[in-house]
């Protein structure tokens, strides 16, 4: 029998967001690598590109890299590296490997996980509250250092023909040195594109191309396309990254739009208590009626509205007429399910 060999997926993105199509490429990678019964995944690394990538409506990577955190909790096997966002400048995709690859040699030489030093420490301080994931955590067994393959969308393999992105010596060494695995993509043909590539021609054995029958062409764009338009993106992203993007308002999502396509995820309810006492500029209360009738209050903190009420002067009482839009309220009630607003039309201004 012959022995499998140890790979680690790593995928360089934007994540702007991360949407689960991203983090379905890895599995299906994977599948498709076990499949063949030569190859066993023992990790796979998702490196989200820096703040010096100059990609239009790209958000800052503290945001991306809180995201990606926060989607990788449902993950047991994908760890995030913040090593490239956390680089004063864009890294290309060479850069990335050629780290990874020191990374995984020292982790093979010696018998300790190596602990980030104290100028990797200070270099992680931009981006808050990630250190935890910033050295993937990867069991290497036996001598051999892993292969780490460059995991992509098959866009991501055509872009190597747009002139003057990507270094002809880059791509010989991701290809020839690393090894790509792609996943396909809707309206594209990897095989067309490899056969009509020279340099892809020659490391052909070392692109394994996977189809996604489960056809699916989630894309960031288009879920920031949604977002701006106050469109659900339920079941597109994790509901996590739904949470932190409406907390940050990010990708100009609209306050008061549509507002029922962004109810919270359970384990956001009950979270109003909290962030009441979170408030220091007073707090309004709003009186509500549920479907049975029954009538409760909440009280909802003033810096979390986007209305016009005076913050200098905040009255505790009922709503006034001084809330401007009746979908301001939608907004603020939107932790509570099954429960319609009790008050009427004259509350807007
Ligand atoms: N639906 C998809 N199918 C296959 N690959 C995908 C899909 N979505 C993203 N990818 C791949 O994920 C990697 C990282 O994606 P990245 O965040 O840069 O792109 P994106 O989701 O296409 O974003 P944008 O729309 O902002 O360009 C790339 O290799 C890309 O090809
Ligand atoms: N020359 C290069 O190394 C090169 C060129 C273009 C994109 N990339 C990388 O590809 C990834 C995806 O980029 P896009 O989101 O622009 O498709 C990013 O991580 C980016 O850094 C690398």
């Amino acid at each position: 029998m012959t022995s499998q060999a140890k790979v680690v997926l790593l995928a360089c993105g934007s994540y702007n967001p991360v949407t689960n199509m991203h983090l379905r490429m890895f599995e299906i990678a994977r599948d498709a690598l076990h499949r063949t019964g030569r190859y066993q995944v023992i990790s796979g690394v998702m490196s989200p590109v820096g703040d010096g990538y100059s990609k239009k409506d790209l958000v800052p990577s503290k945001h991306r890299c809180e995201m990606l955190k926060a989607a990788l909790k449902s993950s047991d096997w994908i760890k995030m590296d913040t090593w490239e966002c956390t680089q004063s400048t864009w890294s290309t995709t060479a850069k990335v490997l050629r780290h990874q690859k020191q990374q995984l040699e020292f982790l093979n030489n010696s018998t300790h996980k190596p602990s980030p030093s104290k100028r990797r420490r200070r270099q992680h301080n931009s981006v808050s509250d990630i250190q935890e994931n910033q050295v993937p955590q990867i069991d290497i067994e036996g001598d051999h250092v892993p292969n780490i393959k460059l995991l992509c969308g098959a866009d991501l393999l055509e872009s190597f023909a747009v002139p003057g992105l990507w270094e002809e010596e880059d791509i010989e060494y991701i290809v020839g040195t690393h090894g790509l695995v792609v996943i396909t993509r809707y309206g594209s043909d990897p095989l067309k594109f490899i056969y009509e590539s020279d340099i892809l021609t020659k490391f052909q054995e070392n692109i394994f191309i996977v189809t996604e029958w489960i056809y699916n062409d989630i894309s960031s764009t288009k879920v920031r396309r949604a977002l701006r338009r106050g469109e659900s993106v339920k079941y597109v992203l994790q509901d996590s990254v739904i949470d932190y993007i409406r907390e940050h308002h990010l990708y100009g999502v609209p306050d008061n739009k549509y507002i029922n396509h962004m109810m919270p995820s359970p384990n956001q309810e009950g979270n109003t208590e909290a962030e009441e006492k979170d408030s220091n500029s007073g707090e309004i209360s709003v009186v509500l009626r549920s479907s049975q009738d029954s009538y409760s209050s909440l009280h909802l903190p003033l810096h979390r509205m986007s209305t016009n009420l005076d913050k200098r002067s905040p009255a505790k009482g009922t709503v006034s007429g001084r809330v401007p839009c009746f979908t301001d309220i939608g907004m603020l009630v939107k932790r509570v399910k099954n429960v319609r607003v009790g008050f009427t039309p004259e509350t807007c201004v």
